[in-house]
């Protein structure tokens, strides 16, 4: 089972109408029109520290004046229209650029001065920053990082220097020196030369010029990631703002070889180099010298982060109102979210569902909600689906069993899987297993793959037919007899079978009225009385109890139901199921008195 919580938070809309302006706190909505240096300034001094959907700037503020776009169609068709554009937050920050092979160590040594947001890499990659592979093959020796004199060598023919050198330029390198040829020359713009060496172009596609293609295809990439990091701006050198009027001419700017940024805490979000604190500048400089090729640089980026970053508490903290209270859990069963909400959250229930499918696809296919309490014989659930595919057939896997189920029309409850594998370990080999209240069968077949045979029995048909299923499914058919019976006239009915083997365990999960069925037991070995070697079975019998002495209560029943009150019986909570609702497992050996007793006579 997997519980996920959701936090909901305040908004005073109205039940069916969620409106963009109402989702965000008065200061914060102002703030989004507002530039992205403000916005940061306001944040720092009046929201908490970390990624927030209530800081950073929305790239897209025209949006925000259309509050349709999260209006919860509960009534239509379970189709809610989130505008995930909505959650996508632009955060400025600054980074350091360093060279590749310090990246490192620096992240170790910088920590406390680094971003550490959740789910975002404090060391990042940008276009750029690693030596073209073209480039490469340039350098005398392949082990770049490692050839000091390699760099010189790069540089001598990027920058037209290469005759000599007796090696072909690349036809990218050759475009190079050509140009600045030409304009040394005086000779104006040679417009094609860029057609020397650039790839040919693909062939357009109905219409559309591969450019706009493009940006088409990195949009929809970045709508699917969860964030994006851009460099905006490099400090100017005329400022002498860069690290070399800190950390003396080495540290000039200029591209020296693979390079990746540490991005910097959220404080530094507008920092100049010289109000770098010195802490971060003497790491920087015991580093200076360790590479081949240092270089250190102070960039402004842009840290775009998605729907997708946020998790599901997150969005929905934003998009329910105030002074709900929180529903706090799901249940997983195969690839269904079975939610069970309250009242209150009924009008955003298909915008709750919306979000716990999208938070947790591929896993979760299906989002449905408990409609009522069970009721019915065969303890079905009235589930509602909210989101994603409608079918309510579908395998769990627990201790490496399959189990196929409809939710529809079966019972299942993943809460149970330890209680069973608790149960099992009470049976041995040479068991025989009577499952009277079977289902589709988590505790019969897993109890087939350890003991010698299991008998196993339920009223609904469904349910036994999903039993066969899983037992073909499981390679267990051989070790298991299916029933499809009154719990009673099956307990009768196996106790009678001559050719049964002897059965030793009884498992009667029904906790609602299994108590009520232990009456069937009285004088099955009535008929062969004298065969005092017949095996005594346990039976391990579920029931509930809301009374101040839950095991007392339940204890009382058992006795009842079986009219004889000198056995000992073994008491066990399962687990709470309501405040105050308990589950208990009770087990005993049959009393001789009982199984032996005439039908008609009360002991
Ligand atoms: C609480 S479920 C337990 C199922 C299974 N042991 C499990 O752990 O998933 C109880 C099962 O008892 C079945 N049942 C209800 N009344 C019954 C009856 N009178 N006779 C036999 N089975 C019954 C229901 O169909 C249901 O599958």
């Amino acid at each position: 089972m997997a519980t996920k919580s959701i936090v909901l938070r305040p908004n005073s809309l109205p039940s069916t109408f969620i409106s963009r302006r109402g989702l965000f706190p008065k200061s914060v909505l102002s703030t989004t029109t507002t530039s992205s240096a403000s916005v940061g300034k306001l944040s720092f001094s009046t929201i908490a520290y970390g990624p927030s959907l209530s800081k950073g700037h929305s790239p897209n503020p025209l949006k925000l004046r259309n509050p349709s776009s999260f209006e919860d169609t509960s009534t239509n068709n379970n189709l809610v229209q989130l505008d995930v554009d909505a959650f996508t937050r632009v955060f400025d920050i600054s980074a350091l650029r360093v060279p590749s092979d310090l990246c490192f160590s620096l992240e170790s040594r910088l920590r406390g001065h680094l971003l550490n947001w959740p789910r975002i890499k404090n060391i990042a990659r940008v276009p750029g920053d690693e030596i073209d592979d073209q480039l490469k093959t340039l350098f005398p020796k392949s082990d770049f990082g490692e050839e000091s004199d390699a760099l010189v060598t790069l540089n001598r023919r990027i920058y037209g220097k290469a005759e000599g050198d007796g090696e072909l330029l690349s036809p990218v390198l050759y475009r190079d020196k050509l140009a600045r040829t030409f304009n040394s020359r005086g000779y104006v713009k040679f417009r094609n030369l860029a057609k020397i060496s650039r790839p040919k172009k693909k062939r357009k596609k109905d219409g559309v010029d591969s450019d706009n293609c493009h940006s088409r295809e990195k949009r929809v990439a970045g709508r699917n990631e969860m964030a994006l990091l851009e460099v905006v701006t490099e400090e100017d050198d005329s400022e002498g703002e860069d690290m070399s009027s800190l950390l003396g001419k080495e540290f000039a700017k200029k591209w020296r070889g693979p390079t990746r940024l540490l991005l910097l805490d959220e404080r530094y979000s507008n920092i100049r180099t010289r109000e770098l604190p010195e802490s971060i500048k003497a790491v920087l400089e015991e580093h200076e010298g360790r590479s081949t090729m240092t270089a250190f640089e102070l960039v402004k980026c842009k840290l775009t982060l998605f729907y997708n970053y946020w998790q599901q508490n997150e969005i929905l903290e934003v998009l329910l109102p105030k002074g709900m209270t929180i529903p706090s859990a799901f249940e997983t069963v195969g690839h269904i979210a079975h939610l069970n909400l309250r009242d209150e959250h009924l009008p955003y229930k298909n915008l709750i569902a919306k979000v716990v499918l999208d938070k947790n696809e591929p896993k979760i296919q299906t989002v449905v909600n408990k409609i009522d309490a069970i009721h019915n014989d065969y303890r079905t659930m009235q589930l509602e689906v909210l989101a994603g595919n409608r079918s309510l057939v579908t395998t769990v896997v627990e201790n490496g069993l399959r189990f196929q189920v409809d939710l529809a029309a079966v019972y299942w409850n993943s809460r149970l899987a330890t209680e069973r594998q608790r149960l099992l370990s009470c049976f041995t080999r040479d068991d025989v297993v009577c499952d009277v209240f079977s289902g589709v069968g988590p505790i019969a077949i897993s109890a087939a793959k350890k003991v010698k045979h299991v008998y196993a029995n339920d009223l609904n048909p469904y349910a036994v037919e999903y039993l066969e299923r899983n037992c073909v499914l499981n390679k267990l058919e051989r070790k298991i007899e299916v029933f499809n019976m009154d719990g009673r006239r099956f307990i009768e009915t196996i106790f009678a079978i001559q050719r049964a083997q002897s059965i030793t365990q009884v498992v009667m999960n029904l906790p609602n009225d299994a108590a009520e069925f232990l009456d069937a037991f009285r004088g099955i070995f009535k008929r062969n009385h004298m065969d005092k070697q017949r095996t005594l079975p346990r039976i391990y019998v579920y029931g509930f109890s809301k009374a101040h002495d839950p095991e007392f209560d339940f204890h009382e029943r058992i006795r009842i139901a079986l009219s004889e009150v000198g056995f000992e019986v073994e008491m066990r909570r399962v687990r709470l199921v309501a405040p105050g609702k308990w589950m208990l497992c009770a087990s005993f050996i049959l009393p001789e008195r009982v199984a032996y007793a005439k039908t008609d006579s009360i002991l």
